[in-house]
């Protein structure tokens, strides 16, 4: 009997343990055994592993965050800690490994199928999405619900107060979670890193002064992208009051974007992964993601998954950047320029 692994590694994101229960339940049911490793590529090394079984994998889905745990362990990136879990795998008789987890995950996951004979898969779990290779990532919608959601509280806040705000959200060097979240927000204003040209400091404060002078009594707000403006989203902030004579307020979401009960789209996705991860075990592969494309589950080589740049969708783009001159133009009564 085969005896597989799991672990989830880097940033946790809903859905994981959804993803977990996948796996579990489908290789018990081809006759196989599942060995978790806690605090991801740290956990092999270490030998942190917990034996999984379908009886444990009930009323996890619906909880955020790992029941493996995770951590960030760069020293994986050492030969000697690759042949290390090599070892541990091999002294538990594991002939293959499935890694959820980002971009860092899955440079782990090559490195190791470089210094281990057994197979290695790759399910794409991270709430940046940023993986080429597959539509979407586990955590993704969910994390962008929830930010939406927060959106949506200070959007009621600054319109009863009629303020601006600057509203950072996460997604590491990649703009999706800044373009859906800006979207599903109504956002009046957009910075995300893939924008070319990015807009100027004078060009958002003048946005902002002639929307306010058109409609002073109304909320303004403009979705950022975390790691972009140097200081971040309270540099921003003040800077813009200096701009624009109007105080404008910082609101840094962090890591409320990261927890919570994943959406039923992420249940739904981890699910689907999960399964398709075992499958393609069984199936003899190895050094492959399994990702989705307009709702088709593909194998990818997994070093395909982070040495290209996985472009924002540009009808997106063009949405938001159409809905915000729109949106001003209402205001301005432009509509007719
Ligand atoms: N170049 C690399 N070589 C080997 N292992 C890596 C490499 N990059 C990242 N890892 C491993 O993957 C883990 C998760 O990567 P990280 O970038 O933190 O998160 P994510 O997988 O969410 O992008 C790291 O902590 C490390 O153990
Ligand atoms: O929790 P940490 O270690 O501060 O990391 C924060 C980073 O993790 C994320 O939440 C998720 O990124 P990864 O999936 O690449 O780990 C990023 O959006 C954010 O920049």
């Amino acid at each position: 009997m085969k005896k597989i692994a799991v672990i989830t590694s880097g940033g946790d994101a809903p859905g994981m343990n959804a993803c977990i229960r996948a796996i579990v339940l489908t290789a018990y049911q081809h006759g196989m055994e599942v060995i978790g490793f806690r605090h991801g590529f740290r956990g092999i090394v270490e030998d942190l592993n917990q034996p999984l079984h379908p009886n444990d994998m009930r009323l996890v889905s619906q909880r955020g965050g790992t029941i493996l745990l995770s951590s960030r362990y760069p020293e994986f990136k050492q030969v000697s800690a690759a042949k290390a879990a090599a070892q541990v795998l091999d002294a538990h008789g594991i002939g293959a490994l499935v890694v959820i987890g980002g971009d860092g995950s899955f440079r782990g996951a090559h490195h190791l199928n470089q210094h281990w004979y057994g197979q290695v898969i790759g399910v794409p779990g991270t709430i940046d999405n940023d993986l080429a290779g597959t539509d979407t990532t586990i955590g993704f919608t969910t994390a962008v619900d929830t930010a939406m959601e927060a959106i949506d509280r200070i959007r009621e806040t600054a319109e009863a107060m009629a303020r601006v705000f600057v509203i950072e959200v996460m997604g590491r060097h990649a703009g999706f979670i800044g373009l859906h979240a800006a979207i599903a927000g109504s956002a009046e204003g957009m910075l995300v890193p893939e924008l070319e040209p990015q807009p100027k400091l004078a060009e958002i404060a003048d946005n902002i002064k002639r929307a306010r002078s058109a409609f002073p009594d109304s909320s303004y707000i403009v979705v950022v992208s975390e790691n972009l403006w140097p200081g971040g989203v309270s540099q921003l902030a003040k800077e813009l009051t200096q701009a624009t004579g109007t105080t404008c307020h910082a609101a840094p979401l962090g890591h409320i974007q990261r927890g919570g009960r994943p959406n039923a789209q992420d249940r739904i996705l981890s699910m689907q992964l999960g399964q398709a991860a075992v499958h393609a075990i069984i199936d003899g592969a190895s050094g492959h993601m399994i990702g989705v494309e307009q709702g088709h589950v593909v194998e990818v080589p997994i070093h395909l998954t982070f040495e290209r740049d996985k472009p924002l969708d540009l009808r997106l783009v063009n949405l938001q950047r159409g809905l915000q001159q729109l949106n001003f133009a209402s205001k301005v009564g432009e509509e007719s320029a």
